[in-house]
């Protein structure tokens, strides 16, 4: 069977249904119920905490998470990215392994599928992770992105330790004057 489960529900039961957890991380400036992202981040300021629902971010915000590479997308919150932006195929074509990006562009913005396993079924490592994100990097700094939102990537179902992840984003991007929201619920 190959249920697809966010948080442990149904894919069609999953809408504004979360439950909200308190992460502890105050946010460095101001934030609101309702998702509201921090003032812009200046260079090397570290991240920006949201409690909130990762898609309530402004619609031209681009955004991040992690997958495998055989582009499976079948629990946690890619369900949600599989939903809202489709292109699996578009995704596959690209034929990223671990420790690249690949990337969708919808809008005004990029949405980043950060490659850290080969497979759904495995865990990632620290080192995918952090390739993936300088990868992403070079492609934000190509790209013109200056505002990033991602969840609290490869600290969920994947298990890595957000206190590790945390500042490996801060290493990767100090020397960006890329803006990093983190939404936790
Ligand atoms: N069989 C499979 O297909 C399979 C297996 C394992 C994991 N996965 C999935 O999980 C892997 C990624 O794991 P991960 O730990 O990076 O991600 P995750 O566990 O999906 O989510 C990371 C964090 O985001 C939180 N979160 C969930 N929804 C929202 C939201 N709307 N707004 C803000 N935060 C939210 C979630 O609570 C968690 O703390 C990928 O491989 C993905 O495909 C799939």
């Amino acid at each position: 069977m190959d249920a697809e489960k966010v948080q442990g529900q149904t894919e069609e039961k999953t809408e504004d249904k979360f439950t909200k957890e308190d992460h502890g991380t105050p946010c460095m400036g101001s934030q609101s119920p309702g998702g509201t992202p921090c003032p812009p981040a200046r260079k090397g300021q570290g991240l920006r905490y949201v409690k909130g629902d990762l898609f309530s971010c402004p619609a031209d915000e681009s955004l991040a998470h992690c997958i495998s590479e055989d582009c499976r997308m079948g629990a946690g919150i890619a369900v949600l990215f599989k939903r809202k932006f489709a292109g699996v195929d578009e995704l596959k074509a690209q034929r990223k392994t671990p420790g690249e990006c690949a990337v969708l562009r919808r809008g005004q913005r990029f949405v980043y599928y950060l490659i850290t396993k080969k497979k759904a079924s495995q865990k990632p490592t620290y080192d995918t992770l952090r390739q993936s994100l300088q990868a992403m990097k070079a492609h934000c700094l190509e790209n013109g992105v200056t505002s990033l939102s991602m969840p609290r990537i490869g600290c969920g179902l994947d298990r890595l330790k957000w206190d590790k992840v945390s500042v490996m984003i801060e290493e990767v991007f100090q020397d960006t004057n890329i803006s990093i929201t983190v939404y936790t619920l």
